[in-house]
């Protein structure tokens, strides 16, 4: 399926991202990051949760006067005016608003009722607007919601004058087609506001489940660089943005060849390594060891790579083990300024895998190494 509808990027690895345990930014690490996401091209960064603390307070405060110009900076605000002043306090000319609409939620943490929330989502957002605020609304577990209920409070946050309703899959309950279904729904009832989609990781399928309501009719998508968040995660911008693209072909502002001294950024401030594995940005994203693999990738990159690792900034990288072959042997060596006939290669080749049988790790310069020896006798 292809499309070139633009989907905007809203980065929340300020607010969801550091609400994970064990991320505590200070402010001139918020501050560097939010730099780096403008770079990015990101189209709204949410700095944080104003309410919170003094530090969220006058952090979103810094990144408003570092990038407010040339990126929407928005802040996060529970659905009552103390959280939405101190939002305007803080010099946000945007601000995201939300309440829970799904039962559990209402029942055991709100202890309101649907009249109740319907009543505050409409306050809150005619309040926000009221100062001048772009408003983005978000029914809190919309996923777990009663839909006819959740469709009521759209449209509540619609007649209230919210600018953008954001649907949040809270605790990563969602399958793609389940949610591509809602997605739609919500669209119907949206007047053609700007729908969003805010998915966690719960079962591994937050960018799936993005891309999914992108798909049904989502104009925006939350992200956060490496999928830091709450529990499992939120979907990853990186994974988004390349699937968007790569895949579906929609438009994105992100330019993507930052993506990796990004992701390289948040996990130094944050603490929070990248898994090896991990897609687009991992260190093994692009790496490749099986000697057949090697093959093909050293005469043509794309036959075992969808996308060139310049293209997100991230490097291919060859190794060697048991599994390698004589073309990427004598790759590595040539980059080195080894040259070794095809005899002499196999030979070397066996002594490689010979290390690597026995658990041991090779790396380029055992291999040069090792065919120095072969060089000399
Ligand atoms: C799905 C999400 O990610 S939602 C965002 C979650 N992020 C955070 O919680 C990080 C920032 N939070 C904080 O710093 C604090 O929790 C604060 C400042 C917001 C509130 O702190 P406290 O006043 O001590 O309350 P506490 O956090 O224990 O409880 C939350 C209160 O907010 C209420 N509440 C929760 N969500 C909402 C909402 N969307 N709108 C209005 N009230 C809400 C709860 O019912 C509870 O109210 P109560 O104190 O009357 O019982
Ligand atoms: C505040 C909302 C968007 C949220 O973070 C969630 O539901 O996960």
């Amino acid at each position: 399926m292809f499309s070139t509808r633009k989907i905007r990027i809203f980065d929340t690895t300020l607010r969801d991202g550091e609400q994970a345990p064990g991320i505590d930014l200070t402010l001139e690490q918020k501050v560097r990051i939010a730099r780096q996401l403008q770079r990015l091209g990101v189209d709204t960064i949410e700095a944080g949760f104003p309410a919170s603390s003094e530090g969220e307070f006058f952090a979103t405060k810094r990144i408003i006067e570092e990038v407010g110009d040339s990126v929407e900076v928005t802040g996060l605000a529970r659905a009552n005016k103390n959280d939405i002043d101190r939002g305007i306090e803080a010099g946000l000319a945007s601000i995201h608003v939300f309440i829970a609409t799904s039962d559990v939620h209402l029942k055991y943490k709100l202890k309101m009722t649907r009249e109740q929330v319907l009543d505050r989502i409409y306050e809150s957002v005619k309040y926000a607007k009221s100062h001048g605020l772009i408003v983005e609304y978000s029914p809190e577990d919309a996923t777990r919601s009663n839909v006819e209920f959740l469709l009521q409070a759209v449209k509540t946050a619609v007649e209230a004058g919210a600018d953008r309703v954001n649907i949040p899959d809270t605790v990563g309950v969602m399958t793609p087609f389940k949610f591509q279904e809602l997605i739609k729904k919500i669209v119907e009832v949206s007047s053609g506001r700007i729908i969003s989609v805010h998915c966690h990781n719960d079962f591994g399928l937050a960018t799936a489940n993005s891309i999914a309501g992108v798909v049904g009719g989502a104009g925006q998508v939350h992200v956060t660089v490496n999928g830091i968040g709450e529990r499992a995660g939120n979907a990853s911008l990186e994974e988004v943005v390349m699937a968007l693209k790569k895949l579906l072909n929609y438009e994105v502002n992100v330019k993507s060849w930052l993506l990796y001294d990004t992701s390289k950024l948040v996990s130094e401030l944050t603490g929070v390594p990248v898994p090896f594995f991990k897609a687009i940005v991992g260190d093994n994203a692009f790496g490749h060891e099986a000697g057949i693999h090697v093959h093909g990738v050293i005469e043509n990159p794309l036959t075992y790579e969808p996308m060139a690792p310049e293209e997100v900034g991230n490097f291919r990288r060859l190794a060697l083990g048991k599994h390698s072959g004589i073309h990427g042997l004598r790759k590595i060596l040539e980059d080195q300024g080894i040259y070794l006939d095809d005899e002499k290669l196999k030979e070397v080749l066996q002594e490689v895998k010979k290390i690597a049988d026995s658990g041991n790790k090779v790396s380029a310069e055992d291999a040069k190494r090792i065919a120095t020896r072969f060089l000399t006798s």
